[in-house]
């Protein structure tokens, strides 16, 4: 980055904290697994009832369970889903069946930029409350304290430029104060057409493809060297 060091670090979590594969193969079949049992034992309660009555009318005509093991089956980035698989994954996140995962780079770099004075915040398709449960019951423990903002697509689809100037305004800064880390390009690319900073995750371990379009890095500590913030090691 040519620029001052960010003063807030806005971060996805499927592809650039967590790995690609926990979200698809433990979280995504988990709630899959969950839905009927889930709707079965809570769908009286208010907030399941209007969760479903927004699924009902972002697909009338269609059955809503239907609609919903529909939208699970082609990973649709769909608010209402997203909020309804967050409540299902509390409970597991509760007992013990569910531990967010967090690539090992991440904590120790989080800390270290929170010490720092760094704001921290987080931005992925998964619910606000989805979000908090992953980092709060994650394998390096409860993180939730280090974060200064959590959004979710509520404040509009992750490929929309307009969501970036919504979060940046929502955490009081300018949109050049901010950096954000994602493994995808399309919502690097909204993101710095709203004027933020971006870098690329290309973890090989998730097999991520480099698009060249934005800066790149393997890890944590590579983002931290690129922009001048504090490393742990
Ligand atoms: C909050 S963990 C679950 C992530 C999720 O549901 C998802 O769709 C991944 O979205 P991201 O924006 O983090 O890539
Ligand atoms: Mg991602």
């Amino acid at each position: 980055m040519t620029g001052p060091r960010p003063a807030c670090i806005l971060t996805d979590i499927e592809g650039t904290t967590s790995a690609i594969a926990f979200v698809k193969e433990t979280l995504f079949p988990f709630a899959t697994a969950e839905l009927d049992a889930f709707l079965d034992a809570n769908g009286g309660e208010p907030e399941v009832a209007a969760i479903m009555a927004e699924v009902a009318a972002a697909a009338p005509g269609e059955d809503p369970r239907a609609a919903l093991r529909r939208w699970m089956a082609e990973d649709a980035k769909v608010t209402p889903l997203k909020a309804l698989q967050g409540l299902i994954w509390d409970a597991g996140y509760r007992d013990g069946r569910l531990k967010g995962h967090l690539w090992p780079d991440v904590a120790p770099c989080l800390r270290a930029w929170a010490r720092a004075g760094l704001r921290l915040a987080v931005y992925s398709s998964g619910s606000v409350g989805a979000q908090k449960l992953l980092f709060g019951h994650s394998e390096a423990g409860d993180l939730t304290g280090l974060f200064a903002g959590f959004f979710d697509t509520k404040v509009g689809g992750k490929r929309d430029a307009a969501s970036y100037a919504t979060i940046a305004a929502g955490l009081h800064l300018p949109p050049g104060e901010v950096l954000f880390l994602s493994d995808v390009a399309e919502e690097l690319d909204a993101a710095a057409a709203a004027g933020m900073a971006t870098c690329q995750l290309v973890r090989a371990a998730d097999g991520t493809r480099p698009f060249g379009r934005h800066a790149e890095e393997a890890d944590f500590p590579g983002v931290a060297r690129r922009f001048r913030l504090p490393n742990p090691g």
